[in-house]
């Protein structure tokens, strides 16, 4: 889709570093429809950051933004140069029908690792994903959790600094979800920054750092995870996390 918005990627002299991302009065209108509505926000350059809000509010339009698969109308995109370009995980794994292996190694060839790092960075992976034992199964034979996991590993074969999750464990069951959970921390420990949609509310406070609510294309609120869960300032906050319809 094609817009006017500028996507930055090496900030101006004296933008402060620390700040990782840094959107700034997108618009996004689709079938005369507002999807993004002057949506500003600026987030640090590492943690966890939960996006989270009612259907429809924008978020998995706001990451395809991040990733340049959607070109807003207007609006700033500012994303840190050190953060490179984002990897993506979505809700539904679509795997290669091919071994959990051969689904890594293709992945490392994409991202360009050197045919002699190769087998060493897809040991780690498969370390990572907690799949060392099922390297030579085929990928669509692993459970949903499993298969979830590869696609994790798969998204890390490019070593991003920037790693946008698309409820990631919509699908999953409690054990499985804690899987990706403890996943996402560790990548998040590793300094990447996280950007993780998810609808409960209780997985965004148990793994966030901090909230950005998003509701009819904006974000309403940013705060830590405790301000935000402990005091929403937004009425429109406050309605979602007491379970309310937003209309
Ligand atoms: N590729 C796209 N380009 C433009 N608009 C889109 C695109 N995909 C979805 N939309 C529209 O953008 C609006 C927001 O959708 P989006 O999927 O971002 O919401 P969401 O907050 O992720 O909702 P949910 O929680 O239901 O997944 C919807 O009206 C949708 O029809």
């Amino acid at each position: 889709m094609p817009g006017d918005a500028q996507i930055l990627r090496f900030p101006p002299a004296g933008t402060d570093t620390s700040e990782g991302i840094r959107l700034v009065d997108i618009c996004l209108q689709r079938n005369g429809e507002s999807v993004l509505d002057k949506l500003s926000l600026t987030l640090g350059e590492k943690g966890i950051t939960g996006l989270i809000g009612p259907n429809g509010a924008g978020k998995s339009v706001l990451l395809r933004v991040l990733t340049g698969l959607i070109s807003p109308n207007s609006g700033v995109v500012q994303i840190a140069p050190h953060l490179g370009d984002p990897a993506l995980v979505f809700q539904k794994p679509v795997l290669l029908r091919r071994s959990v292996k051969a689904n890594l190694t293709h992945a490392l060839r994409i991202a360009g690792v050197a045919k002699p790092a190769r087998s060493g960075r897809l040991a780690e992976l498969l370390v990572i994903a907690e799949l060392t034992r099922q390297a030579e199964a085929p990928a669509r034979t692993l459970s949903g959790g499993e298969q979830q996991r590869l696609a994790f590993a798969r998204a890390l074969a490019s070593n991003p600094r920037l790693l946008l999750l698309d409820e990631p464990t919509a699908s999953l069951d409690p054990a499985a979800t804690a899987a990706i959970e403890r996943l996402t921390r560790a990548t998040a420990a590793s300094g990447v920054k996280v950007i993780f949609v998810t609808h409960d509310r209780a997985q965004a406070a148990r793994v966030c750092d901090d909230i950005a609510f998003l509701h009819k294309g904006r974000v309403t609120e940013h705060a830590s995870v405790t301000s935000f869960f402990d005091a929403p300032q937004s009425r429109a906050a406050r309605h979602y996390l007491q379970g309310d319809l937003l209309l």
